[in-house]
């Protein structure tokens, strides 16, 4: 088997006349952590739910783990761990009942090591006997990761997994998610966080159902041609609506007391912002943020129904 676990083409979901995921290619290699980003309703939940099995195409083929994407939909599913954005816990079971109810209704075998194992990798035994519903959203999350590697998937995929939680949580959460790839598992992320995406090793872009990007951070800043000036000086921050619109200016917000303004070429910037000599302008590297924004601005709106 080749070393891509995910190795889907010309994924392309239709819902009533709307294409929501439009001819996605997508490439993950074994161990490797992918983020998977973009705007809300842009298609990522769907293409996710293509690739785990769930869902069948419209247009588009590939292979998950080496195994046909449409005639193995079954085979895929149990080797596949999915935490969907509202995963389902029982509130009045403790921790390791929950573990022990999914382990249960996923006839898995060796049930007892296998939520002492979970219970144990994610950092749970000691609050085992605690009431999922008295968790706080961290915990809550990191249970629900335990319940989808209860049965030891292959690839991972998690769909928003901390949404609402705080940072702390959030970096204990992607710690876990680290020490699963280093022992061999492949995860596919959806997030909206940049300090998540900049936890991944490549991510993925997504936006009206197109793939916009995709590489390391580094080679998806690069790629999006984007050069920026940061200013800083009295008033800088007030600057962003007198500059966006601008030649050349493909937007301008503020940061802090400091101003950073992007487009595809540094003289036009330069020149944009020459009037206003009290800041002092530098140049400076686009955020992940500013090239996401100019993606989709660039974009085009699927939102309109063909009939
Ligand atoms: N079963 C369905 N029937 C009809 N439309 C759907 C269905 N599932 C998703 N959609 C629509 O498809 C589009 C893409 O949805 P999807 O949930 O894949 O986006 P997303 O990128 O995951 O969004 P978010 O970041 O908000 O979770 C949305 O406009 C959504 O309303």
């Amino acid at each position: 088997m080749s070393d891509l676990v995910i190795d889907v083409r010309g994924l392309t979901k239709r819902f009533g006349g709307r294409t929501v995921v439009d001819d996605v290619n997508l490439q993950v290699a074994r161990g490797s952590i992918c983020g998977f980003l973009g705007p809300n309703g842009s298609g990522k939940t769907t293409t996710l739910r293509m690739i785990c099995g769930l869902l069948i195409p419209d247009a588009g083929e590939g292979e998950v783990l080496g195994l046909d994407l449409r005639k193995r939909r079954g085979a895929i599913k149990g080797r596949v761990g999915y935490m969907t954005q509202k995963f389902g816990l029982f509130s009045d079971l403790t921790i390791a009942e929950n573990l022990e109810f999914f382990a249960r209704v996923h006839g898995l075998d060796r049930r007892r090591e296998r939520v002492a194992e979970a219970l144990e990798g994610l950092g749970l035994a000691t609050r085992s006997d605690q009431l999922a519903g008295k968790l706080s959203g961290g915990w809550k999350q990191r249970l629900a990761l335990a319940a989808a590697v209860l049965h030891e998937p292959e690839i991972l995929l998690l769909d928003e997994p901390t949404a609402g939680v705080d940072p702390q949580a959030r970096r204990e959460f992607w710690d876990q998610i680290h020490e699963l790839a280093q022992g061999g598992m492949t995860v596919l992320v959806s997030t909206h966080y940049m300090d998540e995406a900049e936890r991944c090793h490549e991510i993925a872009y997504i936006a009206y159902g197109r793939m916009l990007a995709r590489g390391t951070i580094g080679e998806v800043i690069a790629g999006s041609g984007l050069q920026a000036l940061l200013g800083e000086g009295p008033g800088a921050d007030r600057l962003a609506t007198r500059i966006e619109g601008r030649p050349g200016v493909a937007m301008a917000a503020p940061f802090g007391t400091a101003i950073h303004v992007c487009g595809p070429d540094l003289s036009a910037l330069r020149a944009a912002v020459a009037e206003f000599d009290g800041v002092t302008w530098r140049e400076a590297r686009p955020s992940l943020e500013d090239v996401f924004i100019h993606l989709m601005r660039g974009a085009e709106d699927n939102s309109v129904v063909v009939a």
